[in-house]
Order: C-alpha cells, then structure tokens, then sequence
C-alpha cells in the first residue's frame, strides 16, 4: 500500500502524522455516520476539491463496495438550495476577484508569451527528452479512433473482473455471472487499455500523454473519465498532491513541451467551467457572477463553438496554472451521496487554449521579444480588449500571425464528468442526479449514433442538442479531436450493472472515427510563399508535359489524349487561379500596410477557421469566376487576331502606322485583362471612365446636332408656309389686277382721254407686258410676272374704293399679316422700285411709280414698248 500523505495545508483532510486515527475513524461506523452528518449540513460544496487521496486506505474502505446507501440518511436534515459557501480551505468567493489581471482580455498576448528559455526545472517532467517527444509525436498522429482504456479502481473487498493489462483484456468473473453455465462464453471485453492500481501515473502516461502532446502539436484533444459513481474519475482526473493525476500531470508536460521545444513560442490561456443541472457556470469567476451570467455556447453545426461569458487566464508557469486550478476547483459542486462523500454533481471542464508561432528572429516582431517572463500590459502597449481586434472571452485567436510565421491553435480538454447514480435518499440530489443521468444519457445516444454512422456508413441525425455537455462536446465528437477517455469501474460485484453499462459504452465509443485536422492560421506573406511555391512546382509539372506531349500524342488514344489536354489544362487553371491570389493577397497586404481595417474581406481570402462545405462552396465560386474571365480574355485575344492583316502591299509609312495601331490596341487589352486579374472580373476602373466619358461626349454632341436640325427643319417649315401663303396673296393679287385692268379696258377709254400724249395699243396690259426684268418673276418661277411691284403698292396706297372693294376688301390687304421686312421678296419688290436705294427711299420711289400708273387712270398712259415705268 503506497503511502499517501495529505495534499495541502488546507485540506479539510487530515494529514499523513494522524493516519492512525483515521484509520480508526474510518472503520467505525459511528464515525461514518457523525462525519457524514456533518458533511451534510454544507451540501453543496465549495470545499477545495482537493480530495484526500492520502487517506487512500480510510477512503477505499469507507466507499461502500456496492452503490448502496449510507445509514443515517432519515436524518439528514433537508439541502438548502442556497448559495455556494467556502469551505475551510477555500478561496473565498466573496475575496475572490471581479476580474483577473491575467483575464486574457487584459493582457497583450504578446507581452506574455512563453518559451522554452522561461521554463524553470522544477515545472517540468524529468522524464522527457527529445527520444521520448519524437516517440509521442509519431503516436498521436496515428490515431483516427478514440483510445478507449478501462480503469478499475483499487478494492481490498471483493471483484467482479478480472483483469489482464497485459493483454488489455477485462472479464467478468465466471462466479458472478447470472448463468453460470455460460462459463465457457464469459463476458469479455478489450480495449486500449485495462488498468489497475491506485498510481496514477501509469495511466496519464498510457492514456492522457500522447493527447497531450498532440494538443500542443496542433490538434484539439480531449481527455475524459466516464463512470459510474465513487469509481474513480476525480482520482484519475485531478488526483491528490501525492499523486497527481491527469490534469496536473498534463500542466507539467505542457510546459517540459515548450522547454524541449526552442523554435516556438507560445500563448497559454485556460478557462474551467462546470456543467450544473444543465446550465453552464465559469468557475473562474466569482460565484455570484457568474450565477448572475451563466455561460452561453454559441457556434456550433460542427465547426467551433464559442463559450461566452468565460474566463480565460493566461499562465506562464505552472504555479499559474496551479492557482487557477486551485480556484476553479473551490468552486465546484461537490456534495456528500449515498455512494461518495465528496461526489462531483456536474461535469467540470478544464479547457487549456494553447496557441503558438515560430519564434521570430526580433526585426518581424516589433516590440514582442519574450526574452523573460514579463508582466501583462506592460510598456504601455494596447490591451487585446482595448484595440478592437479581439473580443474578450470570445475564445477566439489572439495570437497574430506574423512576419510570414504561422499560428497554430489548438484547445485540450480535461473533463471530469458526474458519475451516473441511482436514485438517493435526497430531493436536492435526486434532482441533480437527474440532470446528471440525463446529459449521461444523451452522450451515451450520441455516441451510440456516431459509432453506428461510422460502421454502417450512415449518416442518422446526431441529437448533439440535447445536452449541454454533448454541444459541448460536438465539435470534439465529431472527429475534430484526439480522444481519449478513460472508464472507470467499481469493482465491487454490487455494482456490475453499473460496471457493464459503463463498459458498454466503452465499447460503442470505440468506433467513433475521428479525422481531427490541424488548425493554422497563417499570414499573408507566407500564404502568397505557399502559392508561389505551388505555381513553381504545377509550371515545370506543365512544361515537362508539354515537353513529352508529342512523343506521348503518338501512343495514347483519341480519349487518352482528351485527357491528357484537360489534365493540362486544368494544371493552367490552377497556376491561373494561384496567379490571381497571389495577386489579391498581395493588395490585401498592401491594403492593411494602409490599415484599411474596414475593408471587406476579397472573396478569394481564405479561411482556414471554414468548413470543409464552405471552403468547396467558395472554391466552386471562384472557379467559375476564373472561368469567365478566362472566357473573356479568350474573346479579347480572338477580336484581336480577327483584326484585318497587314497589307503585303502597304508602303513602310502604312505598315509602321498599322503597327503602332495594333501594339496600342494590344496595349489596351492588357491594361483591360490586367484590370479584369486585378479586379475579379471588373473592368479596370480608369478605363471603363474613359470610355464611358468619351461616349458621353459623343452622345452629346450628337444630340446637340439633332436638336439643331431639328430647328433648322422648323423654321424651314416656316419659311415654306410663308412663301406660301405669299403665293396664294400673289396670285389673288394677280387675278385682281387682271379683273381691273380688263375692267379699265371695257370702261373703252382711249388714248386721247387720256393725259398722257403717249397711247399705248395694249392699254394697262401693254404697261405689265413691258415690265422690268427684275421683277418677281424671277424668283417665282416665271410665273407671276405682274404680281409684285403693284401688288404692294396697291394696298399701301388704298386704291379708290369703288373700284378696288369689289375684288380685294380693305380689311382682307391689311389682315394679311405678311412681313416683308427680311423676306427675299420684298427685297426684289424695293429693289424693282428704286433700282437700289436705300430702304426708305425705296419705299416712297415705288409707292411714287404706283401712284403714277395707279392713281389717275384717266392719267394712265401706257409706257412704250421697251421702256420701264417711271
Ligand atoms: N484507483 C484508486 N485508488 C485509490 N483510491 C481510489 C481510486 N479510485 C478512486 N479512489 C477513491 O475512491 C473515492 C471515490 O473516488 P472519486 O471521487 O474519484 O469517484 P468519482 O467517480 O469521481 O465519483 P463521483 O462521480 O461521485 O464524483 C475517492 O475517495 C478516491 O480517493
């Protein structure tokens, strides 16, 4: 029997000088029930969860071999669901602070990072050397199933298995089989591994270990101990100070990690939480906040999730890591049951984000050397909270990637779950052995349903909602982690239900596959390295095709060849689609050099935090995009050949001008296709301007013409119903002359009526018929040759009304709204009446003549042949 001296100072265990005593106390029966009475009367406990795993002896005999119940449980007095109070030992809630100074969301990561010059001896595992990492290294990258290991508790009573770790098996005893001729077919199981003995050890180096390492290597791993009740998973899981178990030893190893690993540096940031009656607590934070806020998860549908509110407190040694542990464990719940004096009620969670990047050489890090330990915030640097980048408590990276170096993020998950019970004595604990049975249950469906997916290649619905401990546990359950688990049994024939359940569930377990992927996050600089070396590789890939393409062309047939042009090109899209994103990442730097932070993300960005499904979804996009440009370009290069062909016949002068037209045009194509690379698809912005500004011009002055001929057309209208209407005004003018003159002609007078000694044998025709040649004759066609010289001057000199009103009535000369002013017509009238004086003069010279031929017509006295009028 090792010895097992006490875990700490503030135990309310005793210590290892009065072993005796316990021993005494621990086999009497009064004493159980006195100390189980008194346990009692602080149900819910806040007790630094420290078990005594010293008093291993006392303990072992005083669980009960079989999940029976305690007396005494009539007089238990009733469970106040009150508040959580401190136990002795404890850190007091209430002293406990609001915030940490190591919260994550006020520190700068930078300022507290960790490497391997900062790890003192007494953090780390003597054991491990480079021999021993490179072996766990080459395990853990193996598994793609969970590593399911058995672990039977110690029992100086009787047991139900037996057990052979050599062999990994575990067996029921033939004598407690219910039928026992079914001996020679016993119950028997296999698994990774089956355990025994109280050293712990042995088990965190066979089942935790390797997770551990795998976790610090980029792959999220979770480690947990499922069983029944007093079985044994808080002794495996956190252990005693003698012996330690899972998690301390874990911490450890994180940090002989680091030591043994000089080219990293790393962010270390835990959070503890517990899963309470289905409502999730931070036992980082104190009590009453975080009663006030319980902790939501968000995310989710298999990619991450989130928890939030949680504390994350970054550590830098393992005595920080201690203290959190220490606090978050003096928060649990823990109560005296019928089985198990101190038994978990929830399922507690340690969760340890481990971030890390290539340690840089100093010149690409700015101000961040961690050359020693230094204190958060320091030298006035911006918090995380504080600059914007990153939310507090969102879980999400906060380490940057930088100067071409990587991040890897990776979380490791240590959860103890609540032992499944049967009903007790106590209403308090009834209810939450309810809730724990329950989200028990779920997990035990999920994995039932996972392992039958997996072996039956379904794909059934996994009800990961069910319980917050199995949408805790989604993204891990679904492949995205290391798995270990480690199930616990009592060995105690009373329990063998209990036993095969739990065993049961090992063995479903077992066939859940997992396909967990590092997660990187990288930069810009080393992504567009990656691209660059990929182009590199795909462009001698493709000229060593092209190279053995002719020679190859002659052996393979007509649908080998076919696949041989679209394997190549395909390799061509590829460099094609690389080009672009090297181009896209290199303006995306270019853009946060500027720090253009609000800038949308470029839809070719990559995302390695997406899902596989959103990742294709964005590939098939952008293959389609590349497929249209690839089209256009193809269109571009074909106008471009179809342009006509050089004329042989061109002189030297007409070939260098045809020249320099096409390398300008070619020019413009590639600014155009260089402008579609640059800009997924649109058109080179500058150019697209110019074009649309030189259309614009175009258009309007085009529209400036047509409304110019639009008005030229209108007044030509104008003009055309002028001259009309003048035409239509001549000619009755004409016919009115014509009436009067044949009117003066029968009057009968004769020539020596008249004054004038000069008779004319035409009478007035004789006058018209011997008109001037400019008259308006020649601007109308010839045809209204008497029209115009007497027309005008007959209404300006109101022609005896007598005569005159029986053909052309005053008002219908004055109302004829003719302005002659401009009218080429009127120019010809003056111009026929003075012979080409002025305007005015014009006028009193015509209406001169008028009145002499017009006026008198016993005066009238025809001009001779040949001459013009006076
Ligand atoms: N392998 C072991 N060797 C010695 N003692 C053990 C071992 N396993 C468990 N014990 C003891 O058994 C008791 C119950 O163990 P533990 O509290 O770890 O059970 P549990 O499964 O966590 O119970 P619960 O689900 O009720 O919290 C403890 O006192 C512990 O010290």
């Amino acid at each position: 029997m090792p010895h097992r001296p006490s875990l700490s100072s503030s135990s309310t265990a005793s210590t290892s000088s009065d072993l005796p005593n316990r021993l005494l106390k621990s086999v009497t029966p009064n004493s159980l029930l006195a100390s189980t009475h008194k346990r009692y009367k602080t149900p819910l406990s806040v007790e630094t969860r420290s078990k005594n795993f010293s008093k291993t002896k006392s303990v072992l005999s005083s669980v009960p071999a079989s999940p029976s119940r305690r007396n005494g449980s009539a007089s238990r007095p009733q469970t106040p669901a009150s508040p959580r109070t401190p136990r002795k030992g404890a850190e007091s809630p209430s002293l406990m602070p609001a915030t940490s100074e190591m919260d994550v969301s006020n520190v700068d990561p930078e300022q507290v990072l960790v490497d391997y010059q900062m790890i003192e001896d007494a953090e780390v595992s003597g054991e491990i050397d480079q021999a021993w990492l490179d072996a766990a290294m080459q395990d853990h990258g193996k598994h793609d199933k969970v590593m399911v290991s058995v672990r039977v508790r110690s029992s100086e009573g009787q047991t139900a298995w037996n057990t052979s770790p050599s062999t990994n098996n575990i067996k029921l005893d033939p004598n407690y089989t219910k039928n026992p001729a079914s001996n020679s077919n016993p119950v028997s199981f296999n698994f990774d591994a089956v355990l025994t003995g109280s050293p712990n050890k042995p088990v965190y180096t066979t089942v935790a270990r390797s997770h551990v390492h795998a976790a610090m290597d980029g792959y999220n791993a979770v480690v947990f101990a499922y069983g029944q009740t007093a079985s044994g998973k808080t002794y495996t899981l956190s252990g005693g100070d003698d012996e330690p178990g899972i998690i301390p030893r874990a911490m450890r190893d994180v940090f002989g990690f680091i030591r043994q690993t000089p080219t990293r540096e790393y962010l270390l940031r835990c959070s503890y939480l517990e899963i309470y009656n289905e409502n999730i607590h931070d036992l980082l934070a104190p009590p009453s906040m975080a009663a006030a806020s319980p902790v939501q998860i968000q995310g989710g549908g298999g990619s991450d999730i989130i928890l939030t509110p949680l504390r994350e407190e970054v550590v830098t040694s393992l005595k920080g890591v201690k203290e959190v542990l220490k606090r978050g464990e003096g928060n649990r719940r823990t109560a005296c049951t019928d089985w198990n004096d101190r038994s978990s009620r929830s399922h507690s969670v340690f969760r340890l984000v481990i971030e890390s990047r290539e340690r840089g050489t100093g010149e690409d890090d700015g101000d961040s050397i961690s050359t020693g330990r230094q204190t958060p915030a320091a030298g006035g640097r911006q918090t995380p909270g504080l600059n914007g980048r990153q939310t507090p408590g969102s879980g999400g990276s906060k380490l940057q990637a930088r100067g071409g170096r990587s991040v890897q993020t990776s979380v490791l998950s240590l959860i103890d779950l609540a032992g499944s019970e049967k009903a007790t004595s106590d209403k308090e604990r009834t209810r939450e052995g309810k809730y724990i049975n329950t989200s028990l249950l779920t997990l035990g469906t999920v994995i039932g349903t996972l392992s039958d997916n997996a072996s039956k290649r379904k794909s059934d619905h996994v009800p990961f909602r069910n319980s917050k401990l199995t949408r805790m546990l989604q993204p891990s359950l679904s492949g995205n982690a290391r798995i270990s688990v480690v199930c616990t049994l009592n060995p105690d024939p009373g329990a063998i239900g209990e036993s095969m359940s739990t065993l049961q569930f090992a063995k479903r377990i077992k066939n859940v596959h997992l396909h967990a992927q590092k997660k990187e996050v990288i930069d810009t600089e080393a992504l567009i390295e990656r691209y660059r070396k990929e182009i590199e590789d795909l462009t001698r890939r493709l000229a060593e095709r092209e190279a053995e393409a002719p020679v190859r062309a002659r052996r393979l047939s007509a649908q080998e060849q076919l696949a041989e042009t679209k394997a190549m090109r395909d390799l061509n899209n590829r460099i094609q689609q690389l080009t672009n994103l090297i181009l896209t990442s290199e303006s995306q730097a270019v853009d946060e050099a500027k720090g253009e932070e609000s800038r949308p993300a470029s839809p070719t960005k990559i995302d390695f935090d997406m899902s596989p499904y959103q990742l294709q979804q964005e590939l098939l996009a952008a293959r389609t995009q590349l497929e249209s440009q690839a089209n256009q370009i193809l269109s571009l290069e074909a106008s471009l050949l179809s342009r006509p062909p050089l004329d042989a016949g061109a002189s030297e002068n007409e070939k260098d001008r045809l020249i320099a037209e096409q390398t300008k045009t070619i020019k413009e194509l590639e600014i155009v296709v260089k402008g579609y690379e640059e800009n997924l698809g649109e058109p080179l912005r500058a150019v697209k301007e110019d074009v649309e500004k030189e259309w614009k011009d175009k258009l309007h002055e085009e529209v400036r013409k047509r409304e110019e001929k639009e008005r030229w057309g209108e007044e030509l209208v104008k003009q055309l119903d002028k001259e009309k209407r003048i035409r239509t005004k001549l000619e009755e003018e004409r016919r009115a002359l014509a009436a009067f003159v044949s009117k003066f002609d029968s009057l009968g007078l004769t020539p020596s009526k008249v004054r004038s000694p000069r008779p004319s044998s035409g009478g007035v025709s004789s006058i018209f018929a011997g008109k001037p040649q400019n008259t308006i004759s020649e601007i109308d066609s010839g045809k209204n040759v008497f029209e115009t010289p007497l027309r005008l001057e007959t209404h300006k000199l109101q022609l005896q009304p007598s005569l005159l009103d029986q053909v052309m009535p005053q008002e219908q000369w004055e109302d004829d709204g003719l302005d002659f002013d401009d009218s080429p017509v009127k120019r010809r009238v003056f111009e026929f009446g003075t012979g080409g004086v002025s305007k005015k003069g014009k006028g009193v010279a015509v209406i001169g003549v008028a009145r002499e031929v017009l006026s008198d017509k016993e005066n009238i006295v025809p001009p001779a042949a040949g001459t013009t009028a006076r």
